[in-house]
């Protein structure tokens, strides 16, 4: 086997693919992280009727296909020893020929995944989580609407005969990828650990699938949910089949890896870098003192411990599931980009914006960021928002409230609709969904993490002003990747140890991620963040206030 790092070594390559919500990327990765060619392509969603989201599995392979076949134009095909996947945790639904099922009333079989944000199953989270059964105590304590018991459960309920009495096998998405591609239908561990009940030291409970009316899969032994799992990064069968690498642009018989989730693929891609001369307190600490923030349509909070720590409303903990050997905690926000989207193209003034900003030949959010800039005058662009302030649970609150009927609020409006005002509200969406971290955090911290530096990536760790102020508002410094692509860097590293280029996962997360730059808090502007800070604690408890007066008499 040759060794990583040495001069023959700068030739081997690692394809990483990532499917996030809106978009599926791919990158070619060398044995330092670096990534040498990169492409994305978007993908289709549906939104049948409101809350229920679904995507398509033919259409999200063909995505892959285009992206691979892209980033090894060129390379010698040989140099290529291992791939890796990551995906969001959605739901995909094939029957027993491995044909696509449809999950909705439409009958259409093209779409066939209940995405990870589908709030469909509200009902039926509602009857688990009543329960109280134990494997609740791993997932937080309450099992949240976006995992899948609940989602099969409805199929089972709602579409009984069009999916569920034919339906052969039920993947998460990543799994599904990596099935793909190498005809093995085991299963990550991390899939079915952080979002299937799965036990890594005891396995599936029967107990819990005959309480919640999901005995079917335990009288077939599991096989349609998965009864062979694996760890992330394990070398599966006989690699690449030759169909796939036809499909993919890929040597048939490369190294294919156990997918994970992507935000614990941006977690391997973040937390294992040598900070070594950059300043940060966690230099020198042990790596449970690092939370990996990943940031695209929704915010994944990932923080690892030596022992199992219970964090009320914070999923988890779960074993091995991210890092081999440390316990996994995962707080998240459900919506973050996707409610900056939302409330930018929603305001009077975004076509305004738009146009502004193709003129100057910039994204909306670096033209919106210089136009804070414009506006703050002399005091610092935060404290632009000291009379408007954004609760941003605008699709339920995912961590540590674990209360998905919680809503949006914004207080302070005013008649205007003019720019200034889309950017100052802009603004405080980005701070309040700063201000929903840290208190993630603070959960975290009192059930006995001890977080001292964070690491940021996925697509919003692009935009400066997020990154500020997740710094500012957390009071801790903030670490960005030399590559800006992370997820996609621990996507390689999945390939990477299933080539068997690394003897572990933490020896590859060691040499392939790098820390870029370092954010630091603005100290001065504390007492200011403290009291919006207050303000923002106030809204939810006036919400449920509000909520109660109105259950009243
Ligand atoms: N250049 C950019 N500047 C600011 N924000 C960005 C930029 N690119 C992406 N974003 C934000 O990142 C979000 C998408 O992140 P991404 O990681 O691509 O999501 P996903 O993995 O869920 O598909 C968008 O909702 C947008 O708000
Ligand atoms: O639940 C999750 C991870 O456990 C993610 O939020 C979900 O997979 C979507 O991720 P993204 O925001 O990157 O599209």
């Amino acid at each position: 086997m040759a060794m990583p790092g040495g001069d023959q070594e700068l030739g081997s390559y690692y394809v990483g693919v990532d499917v996030g919500t809106g978009s599926v990327r791919a990158a070619l990765v060398d044995q330092r992280g670096i990534l040498l060619a990169f492409a994305d392509q978007p993908i289709n969603q549906w939104e049948p009727q409101f809350n229920h989201h679904e995507q398509s599995s033919e259409d999200i392979w063909v995505a892959c296909c285009i992206v691979t076949n892209k980033v090894v134009q060129g390379i010698d095909l040989n140099q290529i020893r291992g791939l890796g996947f990551d995906a969001t945790c959605s739901l995909v639904v094939l029957d027993k020929q491995f044909h696509p099922l449809p999950v909705n009333h439409e009958g259409d079989s093209h779409r066939n995944i209940i995405m990870w944000l589908d709030h469909r199953a509200v009902n039926q989270v509602h009857r688990i989580n009543e329960t109280k059964h134990s494997v609740l105590q791993y997932v937080g304590g309450v099992m949240s609407v976006e995992m899948q018991a609940p989602k099969l459960l409805w199929l089972k309920e709602n579409l009984r005969e069009t999916c569920w009495d034919k339906a052969g096998h039920f993947f998460d998405l990543p799994d599904f990828l990596s099935w793909k591609a190498t005809g093995v239908t085991a299963r990550s561990l991390c899939s079915l650990v952080c979002k299937w009940t799965y036990s890594a030291e005891k396995g599936w409970d029967d107990s819990f699938w005959k309480m919640v009316g999901l005995e079917d899969l335990v009288a077939d032994n599991y096989s349609k949910i998965g009864n062979q799992v694996l760890p992330p990064g394990t070398c599966l069968g006989n690699g690449l089949t030759p169909e796939a690498a036809k499909d993919l642009g890929l040597p048939a018989g490369i190294a294919v890896a156990a997918s994970l989730i992507d935000a614990h693929a941006g977690g391997l891609g973040v937390i294992g870098a040598d900070v070594r001369g950059h300043g940060l307190a966690c230099e020198g600490q042990p790596v449970t003192s690092r939370l990996a923030i990943i940031c695209g349509t929704s915010s994944c909070h990932m923080g690892i411990s030596k022992n199992p720590i219970f964090v009320p409303g914070v999923w988890g903990p779960y074993f091995s599931a991210m890092v081999p050997g440390f316990w996994l905690n995962e707080g998240g926000q459900s919506v973050t980009g996707k409610l900056i989207d939302h409330m930018v193209q929603g305001h009077a003034a975004f076509p305004e914006l738009q146009a502004k900003a193709t003129a100057r030949c910039q994204s909306i959010y670096a033209y919106l960021n210089s136009h804070l800039d414009l506006i703050k005058k002399t005091q610092p662009v935060g404290f632009l928002t000291v009379d408007l302030h954004v609760w941003p649970d605008f699709h339920g609150n995912r961590s540590p409230l674990a209360d998905l009927t919680l809503k949006g609020m914004v207080i302070g409006l005013k008649l205007s609709q003019d720019l200034d005002d889309l950017a100052i509200l802009y603004l405080a969406t980005v701070q309040a969904i700063a201000f929903g971290t840290r208190l993630i955090i603070e959960a975290m911290e009192s059930a006995g993490h001890s977080i001292s530096t964070l690491f940021l990536c996925g697509g919003l760790g692009k935009n400066p002003l997020f990154v500020q102020m997740h710094s500012d508002i957390t009071g801790m410094p903030v670490v960005l990747s030399q590559e800006v692509e992370s997820v996609l860097v621990g996507a390689a590293i999945l390939g990477a140890c299933a080539s068997g280029d690394f003897a572990s996962v933490q020896e590859a997360m060691a040499r392939m991620s790098k820390v870029g730059k370092v954010v630091f808090p603005r100290r001065e502007d504390k007492r200011y963040y403290d009291k919006k800070y207050q303000v923002f604690l106030k809204l939810v408890e006036h919400q449920k206030e509000y909520a109660s007066i109105m259950k009243g008499d």
